[in-house]
């Protein structure tokens, strides 16, 4: 783990020892001293972020992770330094740092080094490449990088590793299912089976053979006896899409399942065991529902150990870019199609009820018409996007523009001309948001 000739300030003894003992960790790791400053890096990090002709000794790590002048929270960032100095214990933060391959999500931990004193004299930072995701166009998986989306992949990774539920919550088109895949394949069952189960429309006895098999002669056209789903996830995952639509009659048998790890085929008098993660999944609101009657409380309270918000598209309308490039460029999806500035803005400023599936449907239709590859407004063939909010006008507080703009967050952000970032900041600061 070797320090930059061009700097050469001496490590202390016991710095020098830490920097070899982590010289050859198979994870990234950079030592920094209490200012920023990148001290030593180990080989996997020289590798996976060290490029060439880039030497980071003796830079601060926000310039080479962000490319900022300043530390990441006078940035408007978490900053887990300054997270980890006042806890006196490590901080954990999920970032998109620049990259030899452009930008990425990044899971970021830091711990405090301390000496005999108890004074912090460095900080090692352990980075791990977050794969589930991508902040860059890609022909596949989840794609994204403004807030609102950050914050869905980072309770993702908290949660993926264990075994606890998950309850994805979200409008339609906002991505359950392929953050119920991303779950699955980023916990230690991802070699397992994945197997999804679309709830809705499945009657009660439909459902329950489905779920738990059946014997041969259970009923009539049982003619073999039939494996249930629970069983083709053994040592998987198990992802109940629209689990607001399991009929009463079956949450217990649900509930039934979840509490005790046991169930029944159809007809069988066998006690099976079972063995899967829990993921599901609704647009529905469970809560006002249970208050209704209409689901149960104790099945509610077993799913919902994790709960995970997925931000309709309007709330991230900064990643319309980002997703309209990941389309245009997936396989068998289209041409190479790109997108000009003006029908872009034009996606931008629409509601999007059905979220991204409705994104990738408005693209695709879009690109058959875009005879010379570039998709325009006319192209777009939508009704009218709603009428753009015009520029702030001079002296207008953030109190002002709260109380009569009835838009959303990000499109208030480009009303008062800064980012949604920025914005957020101001509004925490602000005592608003
Ligand atoms: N973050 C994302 N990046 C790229 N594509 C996405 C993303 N989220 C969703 N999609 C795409 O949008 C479409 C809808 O996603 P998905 O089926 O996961 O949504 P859903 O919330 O499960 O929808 P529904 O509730 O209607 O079943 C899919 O084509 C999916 O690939």
């Amino acid at each position: 783990m070797p320090t930059d000739p061009s700097n050469p300030a001496p490590l202390s003894a016991q710095l020098q020892s830490l920097v070899s003992f982590l010289e050859h960790e198979a994870q990234p790791m950079i030592v920094l001293d209490p200012d920023y400053s990148i001290l030593a890096a180990n080989g996997a990090y020289r590798r996976q972020f060290g490029g060439t002709g880039k030497p980071f000794i003796g830079q601060k790590c926000y310039r080479v992770s962000h490319r900022y002048e300043l530390p990441c929270d006078q940035a408007g960032e978490h900053c887990p330094m300054k997270k980890a100095r006042e806890l006196r214990a490590p901080d954990r933060v999920l970032h998109i740092h620049h990259t030899p391959r452009g930008p990425e999500h990044v899971d970021v931990e830091l711990r405090p080094i301390f000496d005999q004193h108890g004074a912090i004299t460095a900080y090692v930072e352990r980075l791990s490449t977050v794969r589930s995701a991508s902040a860059q166009p890609s022909g596949d998986g989840l794609v994204g990088r403004s807030p609102a989306f950050n914050d869905a992949l980072a309770a993702l990774q908290r949660v993926a590793p264990s075994m606890l539920p998950v309850l994805l919550l979200g409008e339609s088109g906002t991505g359950k299912e392929l953050f119920a895949r991303a779950v699955h394949a980023s916990s230690a069952r991802a070699g397992g089976p994945l197997v999804v189960v679309d709830c809705s429309g499945l009657s009660e006895s439909l459902f329950e053979s489905e779920l738990f098999g059946h014997e041969k002669g259970a009923f009539t056209g049982a003619a073999l006896r039939k494996p249930g789903l629970v069983e083709t996830a053994q040592d998987g995952t198990i992802f109940l899409d629209e689990i607001g639509d399991v009929p009463l009659a079956m949450q217990v048998k649900l509930l039934r399942l979840i509490e005790t790890g046991t169930y029944r085929r159809v007809g069988g008098v066998e006690t099976l065991h079972a063995n899967f993660r829990l993921v599901a999944a609704t647009h529905k609101p469970l809560e006002a529902m249970v208050a209704r009657g209409e689901f149960r409380q104790d099945l509610y309270y077993r799913i919902n150990a994790f709960p995970i918000r997925l931000p309709p598209l309007r709330e991230r309308a900064d990643d319309i870019a980002l997703l309209a490039d990941s389309f245009l460029r997936r396989p068998g999806a289209m041409r190479a199609v790109s997108i000009d500035a003006q029908a872009l803005a034009h996606l931008q400023g629409r509601a999007w009820p059905g979220n991204i599936r409705e994104l990738r449907n408005v693209l695709e239709r879009a690109s058959l018409f875009a005879d010379d590859g570039v998709i325009r407004s006319a192209h777009l063939a939508l009704a009218p996007a709603r009428p753009a909010p015009g520029p702030a006008s001079p002296g207008e507080t953030l109190a002002d523009a709260l109380s009569h703009f009835a838009g959303t967050r990000s499109e208030l952000a480009a009303h008062l001309g800064i980012s949604e970032r920025t914005l957020y900041r101001r509004l925490k600061q602000g005592g608003f948001g």
